[in-house]
């Protein structure tokens, strides 16, 4: 663990595992903290939080971008530690890799840009000031399917703004995160302005639940936990920004670019193996089109290779653990039990005994299955049919997530009407892979709080305090 600039628990005589789920072996294993280390990393955060939020903008910004630079040198072997410890193509980790170094370049910056105001009052002996200050202590909690995004998603905008951090990283991938923290480090951040803690997750979480000190709570992960740092928060309303599950539709309607949907419906369902909250979920296709819709998509799904994401050329890696690949497999013999049909199972490496699992198309599918109700978190695509617009709105609405949806047409009126009807935070519009620094990325319903990322980011851990001033002018 990373705690106040030093590395603590190689002495510990508790370790957790870390598993390669491409080979199902021991590839390292962290020191299981729990309440103790919690409140260590806090301690050290609430000190350097004095300091860090006393900086300007600008000493921030100069820390920040060393760090964006280390992280840039180390790219390719941060990486390798995430493909090995969370299984995704090494081409994709390393694209994470530069995703997450965006966020610490574009909050470098935005830190700079955190403007006040002045309001006109209404009493001619008064002014009116508007000022932003950093919320202080923040607690950030992150899943394992990206283990470096999602920590400067939150850390970076956070220590922009003058907060310190205390995170806890999935339990899967802590080697991810440890990795940034010794660059971090390197970059001479502060000591206890980041601190990262692994073990014993609803311990750790009850700690910063209740320490007054920790003013924020930013998770990322299932909407299941969510609600229950939701709940602990309340008891001290305690600010929260949750960024949960999804379960995206993904819409062809009979006027779209069929090539060009078949192509985003493979980007958007097999990205880390369909290990991630936007992958699409649902797929409904126009019944005038379906035939050949579902031709050219297994056409394109043939083309990809499924094995371990270190070697060149894989496409698709392993699911995370057990547990994923059986909850897969659940949901395909759910679905076959109510009617659907598999019309393509692709293959999967035989001798590795990673959670590989091969691509699968089915279809002949309705809204009953669960495969339609639950995010699947694999590479599965259930194919549905409808016949009219106002019927694959009201089916894409019917569900209590509200994070991402997918609409391909090539009609602009059309474009309009569905997309300003459906109740969803992220919509791609011919556009399969709409993640950005720069965007606003969350949801409605039960798929979260707040937004990550862009000017609207940075907000998230910032109060607003106005200074009324009472003055003898005339
Ligand atoms: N909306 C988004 O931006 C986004 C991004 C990535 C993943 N997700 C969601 O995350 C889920 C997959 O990730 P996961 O399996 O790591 O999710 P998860 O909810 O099981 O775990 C997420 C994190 O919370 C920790 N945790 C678990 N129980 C806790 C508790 N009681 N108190 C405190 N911490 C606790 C875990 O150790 C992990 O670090 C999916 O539902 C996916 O949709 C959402
Ligand atoms: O799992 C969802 C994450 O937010 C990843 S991404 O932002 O869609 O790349």
């Amino acid at each position: 663990m990373y705690l106040d600039g030093k590395w603590v628990g190689n002495d510990y005589e508790v370790f957790t595992e870390i598993i390669n789920p491409a080979t199902n072996e021991v590839i390292g294993a962290v020191p299981t903290g729990g309440a103790y280390e919690a409140e260590q990393a806090v301690d050290a955060a609430s000190k350097a939080f004095k300091t860090w939020s006393k900086k300007t903008a600008d000493e921030r910004y100069q820390l920040l971008m060393k760090w964006f630079f280390l992280i840039e040198e180390n790219k390719h072997e941060i990486a390798r530690i995430m493909t090995i410890e969370q299984g995704k193509p090494l081409k994709e980790a390393l694209g994470e890799v530069q995703y997450a170094n965006g966020f610490i370049s574009w909050y470098a910056e935005e830190g700079k840009r955190i403007y006040g105001e002045t309001i006109p009052a209404f009493d001619p002996n008064k002014r009116i000031l508007v000022r932003k200050e950093p919320v202080g202590v923040v607690a950030a909690i992150t899943p394992w399917n990206f283990p470096a995004a999602m920590i400067t998603r939150k850390v970076a905008p956070a220590l922009a703004a003058g907060c310190t951090a205390v995170i806890k990283p999935a339990n899967q991938t802590p080697l991810t995160a440890l990795k940034m923290a010794e660059l971090a480090n390197k970059a001479g951040i502060p000591n206890g302005v980041l601190n990262v803690i692994t073990g014993r997750s609803s311990e750790i979480g009850d700690v910063w639940l209740k320490d007054s000190r920790v003013t924020k709570i930013t998770f990322t992960g299932s909407t299941e936990v969510g609600k229950t740092l939701m709940r602990g928060a309340a008891e001290n309303v305690k600010k929260v920004s949750l960024e949960l599950g999804g379960n995206a539709p993904f819409i062809v309607m009979e006027d779209a670019n069929l090539q060009k949907a078949a192509v985003g419906l493979i980007q958007s369902k097999f990205r880390n193996a369909g290990q991630t909250c936007i992958c699409t979920n649902r797929v409904y296709v126009q019944e005038t089109v379906a035939e050949q819709f579902i031709q050219l998509f297994q056409k394109e799904l043939e083309k990809l290779k499924v094995g371990n994401g270190l070697e060149e050329g894989t496409d698709i890696g392993p699911l995370i653990d057990k547990a994923a690949y059986k909850k897969v497999d659940s949901l395909i013999n759910d679905a076959v039990k109510k009617g659907a049909k598999v019309t393509y199972s692709g293959l999967r490496p035989a001798k590795e005994n990673g959670y590989f699992f091969a691509p699968t198309i089915l279809t002949n599918i309705n809204d009953d299955m669960e495969c339609m109700k639950d995010e699947i978190f694999g590479p599965l695509a259930p194919i549905s049919t409808f016949k009219t617009e106002e019927e694959v709105i009201a089916r894409a609405n019917d569900s209590c997530y509200g994070l991402a949806a997918y609409v391909y047409t090539e009609n602009l009126s059309r474009s309009f009407r569905i997309t300003e009807q459906l109740e969803y935070g992220i919509i791609g519009l011919n556009d399969a892979l709409p993640s950005a620094v720069q965007v606003p990325f969350g949801g409605y319903k039960e798929s979260g709080l707040g937004r990550e990322g862009g000017h609207y980011g940075i907000e998230e851990f910032l109060e607003v305090k106005y200074i009324s001033i009472g003055l003898d002018l005339n």
